[in-house]
C-alpha cells in the first residue's frame, strides 16, 4: 500500500525482462558444475578493483534486488551434513545434505549483498554474496571463516560469473577464533591458551570496550563452561545479558537474567536489565513490576527512576490508547529515523476469519467516525528522506518473481531489517507466520541446534502482501496537500515503508471505513465512519483510478485478489458509453478551471461549471450513500472555493454540502435558510479525503456571514475530519489556526 510500483516503467520492464532471460539461462545449467572460473589472483584483483571504483562513486546509487525463486532454509543438524569443498558446488542446487567451510580473503564490499572473495581448506576461491546482513555490522571482514549450511552457486546477472549465495541468515555459523572446527591451516600460529574462567572474562571484557559485542559474548559463553564460581557466573550472566541487549538479543536477555532476578537477593544490576529487556520487548507492565522491585531495593537508582516514568507512559498508551500526540509530532520532525519510543494500543478490535478467506480486522462494539482503533509501533521500518531520495539518494527496486511486481524505496531494507529481528528475537516468529503470504509454503522448524531458522522468503513474502509505504508524518502531508481539480485524493507514494502486522489484517475497499494516518514508525487507525460492532474494517490499498476500473484492478494484481465492492460493481455494470460520457465531462470541468498548460484559470465560468456537475450526476446510477461519485466531488470543491473567494455565501454553502452529499455524506441542518435552533449534524459519514478538511473550512466562513449559530458545529467537524486524516487532533489549532466562534 501506498509504494512505489515501477511494474509498468520501461526502464524496469528491460530489468525484469534481463532476469527473466537470466533465469532460463541458468535453469539450463542447473545441476552443473561451473565453466570457465578464473584463477585465484584474476578473481581477487577483479573484485578489489571494483571494490574501489565503487567506494569512489559519489551520488545517485539505484540498486537493483531480484528476489530470486524461493528454497527453504535449512533446517537439518550439523551432524547430519557433510563437508564438501568449492569444487563441489553446483549451480543452482540446494539441500544436498552438505556444509562448506569458508574463509573470507578480501575485505567486504557492501552493496544491495555484503560480498567478498572466500577460500576453502583447499585455496580454491570463489565469489561470495550474502543477503539480509546489516550494512552497519562488520560481517565478513577480511579472515572472517564460517561454516555455510547447504552451499550453492548461482550465476551473476552482470557478468555470467558464479558466487556462493546465501539468503538464509540461518544457514550460516561464524566461527570465533578459538574455535576448533576452524581448519588447522587456518589457526593461527600463535595461540594464546586460554583455560580458566576468569581469563575468559578478561578476554570478554576487552572486546567489549571495543564494542565487539558479539566476540565479548563468545568469551563470556566460554568462560561459563569453565565452571566458574556462583559469583563469577553471576557477572558472567550480567555481562552476557547485557551484550544481548547491545545486541538486540532481547529473548534472550531475558532467559538470561529470570534466574538472576528470580534468586532471594537479585542485584541491582540484574532487576535494571531484565526491565530494559522487558521494556524493549514492549512488556511494559512487566517492566514496571520490575522497577518497582528494584526502586523498594536501590531508591537511589536514577535510570530506574527515569526508565520507571517513560515505562508508567508506555503502559497508558498500550492499556488506554493515551498518548500525548503533539509530543510525537514533534519527536518525528527531529528524529531520524523517526523511530519513536512509543507502545502499541489495540483498541475495540480483533483479528478474525473474514468471508472472502484469509483474516480481517473486524469491531468488537459500535465505533465512532475518528474513534481510535489502533495506534501500532512498526515492527520495522526502512526510512527514507524523500529529499534525498530524489536527489540521489541509495534507493533499491525490489524485483519479486512471484508477483510480478517492481517496487522502489526501502522494501529491501525493510526485508533485512525484518530478518534481522526475527533471528536476534525468535519470539517475533509467530507474528511473521500470521501474516497473508500468498501460497508460500514455509518450514515449520524453528530452531536447529539451538539456533533460530528464519525464512528469508517467507519474510520477502510478507513484505510484498504487508508492506505501507509511509510518509514521514500526515500531518506534515496534509499540510503540503494540495487540491487539485481532478483530484480523487491521489494514491500517495513513499519510499519509506514499514511492516504494522495488526494493521495489515486490514483487507480492501474502495469505499474503506478507516483511514491510516503516520507519526514517523507509529500507524494511526481510527473509524472514518461510524461502524456497527462485528463489522470488518477496511482501508483503501488504492484508489478508484481515473481511467476506469481496470485500470483500479490492474493495480491491485500485486494483492492477487480482484476487488468487488460496491463501486467496483458499479463501474463495471455502467455501460461503456456513460463511462465515456463521465469522462468527457470530466475533461472538460478540467479544463474550465485549469488552462492547457496546468495554470489555475483566473476567471472561471461558473454557470457552466454547474451545467457540467448536473450533467456529471446524471451519469450514475446508485445513490452516493452506496456508490461515492468520486469523479465530481473535487470539481463541486473548487467551485465552492471559488463562491467563497468572490463571496457568494450561499452560494460556497450549496457547493460545499454538494460536495460532501457526493462522497456519501447524509448532513442534516446545513441548508439555507437556516431554521434557527437547528443544528448541524452529520448522519453519516462518507468517503474521507485531506480536503475536506478545506470544504468544513468554506461552510464556516459562509456560515460566519449566514448562520453563526452553526459555526461550533461545523469546527468540531473540521477538527474531526482533520484528525482522521492527520491521526489526531491536538495540532489542530497549531495548522489552522484558532477560529473565533
Ligand atoms: C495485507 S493482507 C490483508 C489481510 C489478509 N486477508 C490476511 O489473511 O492476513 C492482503 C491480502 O488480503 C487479501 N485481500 C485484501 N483485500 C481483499 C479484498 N477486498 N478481496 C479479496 N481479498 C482481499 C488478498 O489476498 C491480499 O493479498
Amino acid at each position: 500500500m501506498n509504494t512505489i510500483d515501477v511494474s509498468d516503467d520501461p526502464q524496469f520492464v528491460r530489468d525484469m525482462a534481463k532476469q527473466r532471460s537470466l533465469f532460463q539461462t541458468v535453469q539450463s545449467q542447473k545441476g552443473k558444475r561451473p565453466r570457465g572460473k578464473k584463477p585465484r589472483a584474476e578473481l581477487i584483483l577483479d573484485f578489489m578493483f571494483h571494490l574501489a571504483i565503487s567506494n569512489n562513486r559519489p551520488g545517485f546509487n539505484l540498486r537493483t534486488s531480484f528476489a530470486p525463486l524461493a528454497y527453504p532454509p535449512c533446517t537439518a543438524p550439523m551432524s547430519s551434513l557433510k563437508q564438501i569443498m568449492i569444487e563441489d558446488l553446483l549451480i543452482e542446487t540446494h539441500h544436498r545434505g552438505s556444509y562448506i567451510i569458508l574463509r573470507t580473503v578480501t575485505p567486504p564490499h557492501r552493496m544491495t549483498a555484503i560480498m567478498a572473495i572466500v577460500e576453502d581448506e583447499r585455496d580454491d576461491v570463489v565469489r561470495f554474496q550474502m543477503y539480509h546482513q546489516h550494512e552497519t555490522e562488520k560481517a565478513l571482514e577480511e579472515g572472517t571463516v564460517m561454516i555455510l549450511k547447504e552451499p550453492y552457486l548461482k550465476v551473476s546477472a552482470t557478468d555470467g560469473g558464479y558466487a556462493v549465495r546465501v539468503d538464509h541468515l540461518s544457514d550460516v555459523i561464524y566461527l570465533p577464533k578459538h574455535d576448533e572446527r576452524i581448519p588447522n591451516c587456518w589457526q593461527p600460529r600463535l595461540v594464546e591458551i586460554i583455560v580458566s574462567a576468569s581469563e575468559w572474562k578478561e578476554a570478554g571484557n576487552s572486546y567489549f570496550y571495543k564494542a565487539n559485542f558479539c566476540e565479548a559474548l563468545d568469551c563470556y559463553s566460554e568462560a561459563l563452561k569453565c565452571s566458574p564460581k556462583a559469583q563469577e557466573e553471576q557477572a558472567l550472566r550480567l555481562n552476557r545479558a547485557l551484550c544481548f541487549l547491545k545486541t538486540s538479543q532481547f529473548d534472550s536477555a531475558l532467559a538470561e537474567l529470570k534466574p538472576l532476578v528470580a534468586a532471594a537477593l537479585p542485584t541491582e544490576k540484574a532487576l535494571l536489565r531484565y526491565a530494559q529487556a522487558l521494556y524493549c520487548l514492549q512488556k511494559y507492565r512487566e517492566c514496571c513490576e520490575s522497577l518497582k522491585v528494584l526502586r523498594k531495593e536501590y531508591p537511589e537508582n536514577e535510570t530506574a527512576k527515569e526508565m520507571f516514568t517513560r515505562a508508567i507512559e508506555r503502559v497508558a498508551e498500550q492499556e488506554k490508547g493515551r498518548y500525548r500526540f503533539k509530543l510525537m509530532q514533534a519527536e518525528a520532525s527531529k528524529l531520524r529515523p523517526p523511530h519513536l519510543d512509543h507502545a502499541t494500543y489495540v483498541g475495540p478490535v480483533v483479528v478474525k476469519p473474514c468471508a472472502q478467506g484469509g483474516r480481517g480486522l473486524f469491531t468488537t462494539q459500535a465505533v465512532k467516525a475518528g474513534d481510535l482503533l489502533l495506534c501500532e509501533k512498526a515492527l520495522a521500518h526502512a526510512f527514507i528522506d524523500e529529499q534525498a531520495a530524489h536527489g540521489g539518494a541509495d534507493i533499491t527496486v525490489l524485483i519479486s518473481a512471484e508477483t510480478n511486481t517492481m517496487t522502489m524505496g526501502g522494501q529491501t531494507n525493510l526485508i533485512t531489517m525484518v530478518i534481522q529481528k526475527l533471528y536476534r528475537n525468535p519470539s517475533l516468529a509467530p507474528v511473521i507466520n500470521d501474516l497473508y503470504h500468498g501460497s508460500y509454503e514455509t518450514v515449520n522448524i524453528s530452531h536447529v541446534d539451538g539456533m533460530p531458522v528464519v525464512d528469508t522468503f517467507l519474510v520477502e513474502r510478507a513484505v510484498t502482501y504487508n508492506c505501507f509505504g509511509c510518509c514521514l508524518s500526515s500531518r506534515e502531508y496534509h499540510m503540503r496537500f494540495e487540491l487539485i481539480v481532478d483530484d480523487l485524493n491521489p494514491d500517495k507514494a513513499f519510499h519509506s515503508c514499514g511492516l504494522w502486522p495488526l494493521a495489515s489484517s486490514m483487507n480492501h475497499s474502495c469505499n474503506s471505513n478507516a483511514d491510516h494516518t503516520y507519526i514517523g514508525d507509529m500507524m494511526i487507525v481510527r473509524a472514518s465512519k461510524n461502524i456497527p460492532p462485528n463489522t470488518e474494517i477496511t482501508l483503501m490499498y488504492q484508489t478508484v483510478s481515473p481511467d476506469g476500473n481496470r485500470e483500479l484492478q490492474k493495480r491491485l494484481r500485486h494483492w492477487g485478489f480482484q476487488c468487488d465492492c460496491a463501486t467496483c460493481k458499479d463501474f463495471q455494470s455502467t455501460k461503456k458509453s456513460i463511462l465515456a460520457k463521465r469522462k468527457r465531462l470530466r475533461d472538460e470541468l478540467y479544463r474550465c478551471f485549469k488552462t492547457t498548460n496546468g495554470m489555475h484559470r483566473k476567471r472561471i465560468d461558473t454557470l457552466k461549471i454547474e451545467a457540467l456537475i448536473t450533467a456529471m450526476a446524471e451519469t450514475y446510477a446508485c445513490p452516493p450513500t452506496e456508490v461515492p461519485r468520486l469523479f465530481m466531488w473535487a470539481p463541486l470543491l473548487c467551485l465552492a472555493q471559488k463562491y467563497a473567494d468572490t463571496y457568494q455565501p450561499a452560494k460556497a454553502i450549496a457547493a460545499a454540502l454538494k460536495t460532501f452529499e457526493c462522497l456519501g455524506y447524509v448532513i442534516e441542518g446545513g441548508k439555507l435558510p437556516h431554521k434557527p435552533g437547528t443544528p448541524l449534524v452529520v448522519k453519516q459519514w462518507g468517503y474521507m479525503a485531506n480536503s475536506l478538511v478545506q470544504c468544513w473550512g468554506i461552510l464556516w466562513g459562509a456560515y460566519t456571514v449566514l448562520a453563526p449559530e452553526l459555526l461550533a458545529q461545523v469546527d468540531q467537524n473540521a477538527r474531526l475530519t482533520y484528525k482522521i486524516c492527520v491521526g489526531e487532533d491536538e495540532t489542530y489549532e497549531q495548522t489552522y489556526g484558532k477560529r473565533a466562534i
